[in-house]
């Protein structure tokens, strides 16, 4: 069966391309997975690629979808390079366009259908604890009776199918892609569709094309709240995200180390630029709670996201403490939030998700 999906594939040559797809390298044979009728192919879109998108992706789906033993097909487009280079239409503007906003003066034309609004979770660099914030917010937002989805964007290395110890691979049915439900929220990760030892992702930024896939052409329902988990750092990719994704607000993730504020502040700085609001900063690992005699010590220093954010100007969400039991249940993918929902940890994540819900929804708060 793959050499039958290889073969269509070696008799496509994109427009303003010499030779096919695989030729061309814009797709390896061993990048593209076959298993029991669900077909993905990632397509590696080289810089400076003089087709249309949109034409490839339709060109392939037709000459694999005719095939008599594909029943679902997935074409992930991706690229080496910069991801605002390949933006459907490369934003010049940095501001949004302004016609048609909606009452929180975003446009309606942006909207997911289905989806009343979506939050990013980011953090100005790596490894501050950013997906296991995400993850608990989405879970903290849940136990409030929201439906909530979780989109894994963090392309560079994706941690919900690990958080969340999902190892199945989803559904797909006709075009769409129907999202992994775990502890009653609805999950999609790019982890789900890449094998571990076939890195495709991880060779550079995602174009554009590939999160508005994940957001768009997954079978979301209907959701109250979609928590993005953003790549760490504020480069293009992450700039481009904030850009197209119709974002209500955002939160920061910081430890309280110096360093980690520095970034964080790029981090505010780059929603900002993009007419984001920020919800708030979210201070992790802040005070080491000791496992065997419960004494808290301020390891990396404690405080400095709360104080930042004040001169900042941007609410300050609340400070979550290292601790081995958030690890713990973060590496055995049951996450603090329903694995001890009773602990304080989880009141934690849960104060900060009411938090972020009276920002999401302010109106319900009103009545
Ligand atoms: N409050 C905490 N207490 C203890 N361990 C934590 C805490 N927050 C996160 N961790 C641990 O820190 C590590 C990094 O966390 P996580 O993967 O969420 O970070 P990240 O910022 O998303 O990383 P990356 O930038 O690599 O995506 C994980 O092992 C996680 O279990």
């Amino acid at each position: 069966m793959k050499k039958v999906v290889l073969a269509r594939l070696s008799l496509i040559t994109p427009t303003g391309m010499r030779t096919d797809l695989l030729t061309s390298g814009m797709v390896v044979a061993d990048e593209v997975q076959v298993e029991d009728g669900k077909v993905i192919v990632p397509v590696n879109v080289p810089d400076g690629f003089p087709g249309d998108l949109a034409e490839l992706k339709a060109t392939i789906e037709d000459r694999l979808g005719g095939l008599e033993e594909v029943e679902n097909l997935l074409v992930v487009l991706t690229a080496e390079r910069e991801a605002s280079a390949l933006a459907p239409e490369p934003p010049k503007l940095k501001k949004r366009p302004t016609e048609a906003p909606g009452r929180d003066m975003r446009p309606h034309s942006a909207k997911i259908p289905g989806v009343k609004t979506i939050i990013a979770v980011a953090s100005g660099k790596g490894g501050v604890g950013k997906s296991t914030t995400a993850v608990n917010l989405a879970l903290g937002l849940r136990s409030l009776g929201l439906k909530v989805g979780l989109l894994d964007a963090d392309i560079y290395g994706p941690s919900m199918p690990r958080l969340l110890d999902i190892t199945e691979r989803p559904e797909i049915v006709g075009d769409r892609v129907i999202p992994i439900e775990k502890y009653g929220i609805k999950v999609m990760s790019m982890g789900f569709l890449m094998q571990e030892d076939n890195p495709v992702i991880w060779r550079g930024p995602m174009v554009v094309s590939a999160l508005m896939q994940m957001t768009r052409e997954v079978d979301w329902g209907t959701l109250d709240v979609m928590v993005l988990d953003m790549p760490p750092g504020t480069g293009d990719a992450q700039l481009t995200m904030a850009q197209q994704v119709p974002l209500q607000g955002a939160v920061i993730v910081s430890t309280p180390q110096d360093l980690a504020l520095i970034d964080a502040r790029k981090g505010l700085k780059m929603f900002k630029n993009v007419d984001v609001p920020i919800f708030g900063m979210i201070e992790n690992m802040s005070t080491f709670i000791c496992p065997h005699c419960g004494k808290p010590s301020d390891i990396f220093g404690h405080g400095g996201a709360e104080e930042d954010a004040r001169r900042l100007g941007v609410p300050f969400l609340g400070a979550i403490p290292l601790h081995m039991a958030i690890r713990e249940n973060s590496d055995a993918g049951t996450p603090i939030v329903v694995a001890e929902a009773d602990s304080i940890h989880a009141k934690y994540y849960r104060d900060i998700a009411l938090k972020v819900a009276a920002r999401l929804f302010p109106e319900e708060d009103e009545e």
